[in-house]
């Protein structure tokens, strides 16, 4: 499928259907969390997440966005628990963010939007053998999201920062070993999930998503530093479409 989504003009989210028709499917996120119709589910426990800092490869601008990723071609960093069945292997994590810092989030929480919004995506790796396999499966992926709200600057999105100006050009990639995700969680590990989708195309409806309630800091002018990269990569929340965020 061609490549030629944008997040701005004329190819832009509102476009997706054109080429990707499951933009207007049922199950697309990101969503707006209505706390107060939100379902307490006490057969969900806690995450279990257990990521290798040895796993973390390299650092990639994909034009309208930058990815760390993940060596994983075994079990060394996974997640399971919670909503999971099974383990899920991680591949790579990335953020989203907006033109201001008073947008740029995907997912909303009673209408409110935060600045940023870190994704970090794994694949079910007991019944699929890669991402690529598992990224269209309706358990193929699950994608842990942590909000980023305007603060004080955060030294770990620093380590990330500074590796941006090693890939200013689109399809750069650098070296970039040894960072340990669980640096970026909150402390509060209370977390809401529902099934949804890919934020951007192909939008396949694949994704259970896993987000905490409780967001980290990143500073205004570690948002400018991304922003240099590229100005705005967040889709808009879609219709819920009767399903159930449980927490
Ligand atoms: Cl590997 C990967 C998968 C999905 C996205 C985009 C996205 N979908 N859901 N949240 N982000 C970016 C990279
Ligand atoms: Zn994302």
């Amino acid at each position: 499928a061609s490549l030629n989504w944008r997040y701005q003009g004329n190819n832009g989210p509102d476009q997706w259907h054109k080429l990707y028709p499951i933009a207007n499917g049922n199950h697309q996120s990101p969503i707006d969390i209505k706390t107060k119709e939100v379902k307490k589910d006490p057969a969900l426990g806690h995450l279990k997440i257990s990521w290798n800092l040895s796993t973390c490869k390299e650092i990639v601008n994909v034009g309208h966005s930058f990815h760390v990723n993940f060596e994983d071609k075994d079990n060394r960093s996974v997640v399971t628990g919670g909503p999971l069945t099974g383990n899920y292997r991680l591949h790579q994590f990335h953020f989203h963010w907006g033109q201001a810092d008073d947008q740029g989030s995907e997912h909303t929480v009673d209408g409110a939007k935060y600045a940023s919004e870190l994704h970090l995506v794994h694949w079910n790796s007991d019944k699929y053998s890669s991402f690529a396999e598992a990224s269209d499966k309706p358990d193929g992926l699950s994608v842990i999201a942590v909000f980023l709200k305007v603060g004080p600057p955060n030294e770990h999105v620093q380590d990330i920062v500074k590796a941006l100006g090693s890939i200013k050009t689109k399809g750069k990639k650098a070296p970039f070993t040894n960072f340990d995700p669980s640096t970026l969680l909150p402390g509060s590990l209370d977390y809401w999930t529902y099934p949804g989708s890919l934020t951007h195309p192909p939008l396949f409806e694949s994704v259970t998503w896993i987000i905490y309630k409780e967001p980290i800091t990143i500073s205004s002018e570690q948002l400018a530093q991304f922003r240099s990269l590229i100005l705005t990569n967040h889709r808009l929340p879609q219709p819920l479409k009767g399903r159930q965020v449980r927490t």
